[in-house]
């Protein structure tokens, strides 16, 4: 019997919900949503910005018992909250093994994990540790993406459950499949990513679950539909005939 995925399926109690009317719900991607069911290793959640990935990956990890701005089970903190209420209406349905690590990747709030982690391993000693467990003395002293690597290569230490929110927003083309191959060797140590993201390099993962939000709701393509995938290719292949157009001449 396999172990993963850890995290089989999240549910919305729909009768539960107040009003389809107001934020969460009324986002057009959660508003139709029952279910979601996750792929053993990767999952991507993907759609223009605004489709509603951030708050549907932020539920996913509070009800997991993350703390809204990420970090490990640990890592109960928040600067500010607001998270928004829709984690109090999923249930999910898990796996018969729990993982043995756990890490919630935002983006948008990693500034302040790292701060809250600075504080939280104060004493030499604890600086020791943090040094064995991130690879590096400070978040802080690194740059975004280096500090964002840090975490990747060292801390996550495999058997995990990792929710990564855009991962890609600190990380250049290269260091993103540097990310990529990271990803592959924690998943062959038997770990399930469930990722929100635009890049087109990520999303590449080979048989990776995609789910697209967007006004019609949630459907799952194939990486090579994605708009990722399509418009920066084009692009790309005609860079100087797109620019004549984006800029009117
Ligand atoms: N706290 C909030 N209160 C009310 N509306 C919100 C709140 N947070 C987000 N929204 C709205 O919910 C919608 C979905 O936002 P969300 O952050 O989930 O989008 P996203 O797909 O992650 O976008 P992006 O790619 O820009 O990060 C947006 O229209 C946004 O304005």
């Amino acid at each position: 019997m396999q172990a993963k995925p850890f995290l089989k399926e999240i549910q919305i109690k729909r009768e539960m919900v107040p009003s389809f009317d107001a934020y969460p719900f009324h986002i057009p991607s959660i508003r139709g949503l029952s279910s979601l069911k996750f792929h053993p290793d990767v999952t991507f959640i993907i759609g223009e910005n605004g489709s509603g990935k951030s708050t549907l990956i932020e539920a996913i990890a509070l009800h997991m018992g993350f703390s809204t701005e990420g970090g490990s089970k640990n890592a109960q903190f928040q600067t500010h909250n607001n998270s928004s209420r829709l984690f109090n209406y999923l249930t999910s349905i898990k796996s018969f093994k729990k993982p043995n690590d756990y890490f919630f990747l935002r983006a948008e709030s990693y500034y302040n994990l790292a701060t809250y982690m600075e504080n939280a391993y104060e004493s030499e000693k604890d600086r020791d540790t943090f040094e064995r467990q991130y690879g590096v003395r400070s978040l802080h002293e690194c740059s975004h993406g280096e500090s964002f690597m840090a975490t990747l290569t060292n801390r996550l230490t495999g058997n995990g459950l990792y929710i990564f929110d855009e991962p890609e927003a600190a990380l250049s083309p290269n260091r993103q499949m540097a990310a990529l191959s990271l990803i592959n060797t924690l998943v062959n140590e038997n770990s399930q990513f469930i990722i929100a993201t635009h890049s087109p390099i990520l999303l590449a993962y080979p048989g990776a679950t995609i789910y697209q939000l967007d006004d019609s709701g949630i459907k799952q393509v194939r990486y090579e539909e994605t708009e990722h995938y399509m418009v920066t290719k084009h692009f790309l292949n005609n860079y100087t005939e797109m620019t004549r157009i984006l800029f009117g001449d």
